[in-house]
């Protein structure tokens, strides 16, 4: 399997935190711009701290990071240069998370992020054309009063975003402390997804599944764990949107030769594979499908399984869905 057809694969990204995909060189540029004072000396600095122990370790300086993101133009910026780069990674269709929570606990109004975001995904559809969806992602680690008050600030905003998800610390952060915010969520006709069963227990996921009622379960490696779990995912079709060089850089899978993902589809999970964070993981969705493939020595077969499951388990309707894989089975016709 040659890097170049994995590479060209036409795919969605499903699972990517927009701050995220803030690379070191942007980070200093907007310090700059915007005056904002960053622990760090250089560009090599800033890489050089990014060794993680776990999920809290990499929290910790992805939100630091954030700091200097406070106007519309640097969420504009932010975004179209990971739409830009993503491009030349087979993306023909992005559903993005941000976290509001990370702006407005910070002075920023949340209309400011949600204007620069959107500039930046028109731009971006306009020069690509990429389908691309906003995911808003409620934090676990404040309570669900929090999350109320920004679904309320984001009112004039839902016709736009296509649904919510939860993140961020996992761990004695179960999905049913959000129950009610999902619910009204939910009501608003947002789809739901979650982050359950990175670091957390098989338990949050079926917590996700039962109280939340989600629509996808974001990472869900824990799933294995749990054989009952396994099939029923199996079984109800959930799409689990896997991020291999985050499960590595996390120090949830030891090394990417030891990546449970193709276990997953031997299963019959509808597994797929994403980017989570790639300026601070090592690397965008085309490279998780490169080092996974060449790690775990994938077929052909399972690679274009993975891209396949990313339409199906994207939010798009039946006709786009049908649309994308058609184009996705003509590639793979015309790269024999
Ligand atoms: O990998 C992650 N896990 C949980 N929360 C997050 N927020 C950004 N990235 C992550
Ligand atoms: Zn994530």
């Amino acid at each position: 399997m040659t890097d170049d057809f994995i590479t060209n694969l036409p795919k969605a990204e499903l699972h990517l935190h927009i701050e995220g995909s803030l690379e070191p060189e942007l980070m200093f540029a907007l310090a700059e711009r915007n005056k904002v004072a960053i622990p760090f000396k250089s560009v090599e600095d800033v890489r050089a701290a990014y060794s993680f122990t776990n999920l809290q370790t990499f929290l910790d300086i992805y939100y630091a990071g954030a700091a200097v993101l406070k106007t519309e133009e640097d969420f504009h910026d932010l975004a179209l240069a990971y739409f830009d780069r993503v491009a030349q990674d087979g993306v023909v269709h992005a559903e993005i998370f941000f976290d509001p929570q990370t702006h407005t606990h910070r002075g920023i109004p949340f209309d400011v992020v949600a204007n620069g975001l959107f500039a930046g995904i028109d731009a971006a559809r306009a020069k690509h054309g990429m389908s691309i969806g906003l995911i808003m992602s409620y934090l676990r680690h404040l309570d669900e009063e929090d999350a109320f008050r920004t679904f309320e600030q984001a009112q004039p905003w839902l016709d736009q975003m296509i649904g919510v998800g939860l993140d961020s610390s996992e761990m004695g952060h179960p999905p049913s402390k959000f129950a009610r915010v999902f619910e009204a969520s939910a009501e608003a006709g947002l789809l739901l997804c979650a982050h359950a069963g990175e670091e957390g227990p098989p338990a949050y996921i079926h917590e996700a599944l039962d109280i939340l009622r989600v629509d996808r379960i974001d990472h869900g490696n824990r799933a294995l764990e749990d054989p009952v779990l396994v099939a029923r995912l199996a079984r109800e079709a959930m799409t689990l949107t896997v991020c291999p060089l985050s499960n590595v850089a996390l120090r949830n899978v030891d090394r990417i030769e030891d990546h449970p993902i193709d276990r997953m589809l031997d299963l019959g999970l509808r597994a797929t594979i994403h980017s989570d964070d790639p300026a601070y993981f090592g690397g965008y969705i085309g490279e998780n499908y490169r080092q996974t493939a060449r790690a775990r020595n994938l077929s052909r077969g399972q690679i274009v399984t993975l891209a396949r499951n990313s339409f199906l388990g994207s939010f798009l309707d039946d006709e786009a869905i049908a649309g994308h894989l058609a184009t996705l089975e003509a590639y793979v016709t015309a790269h024999p």
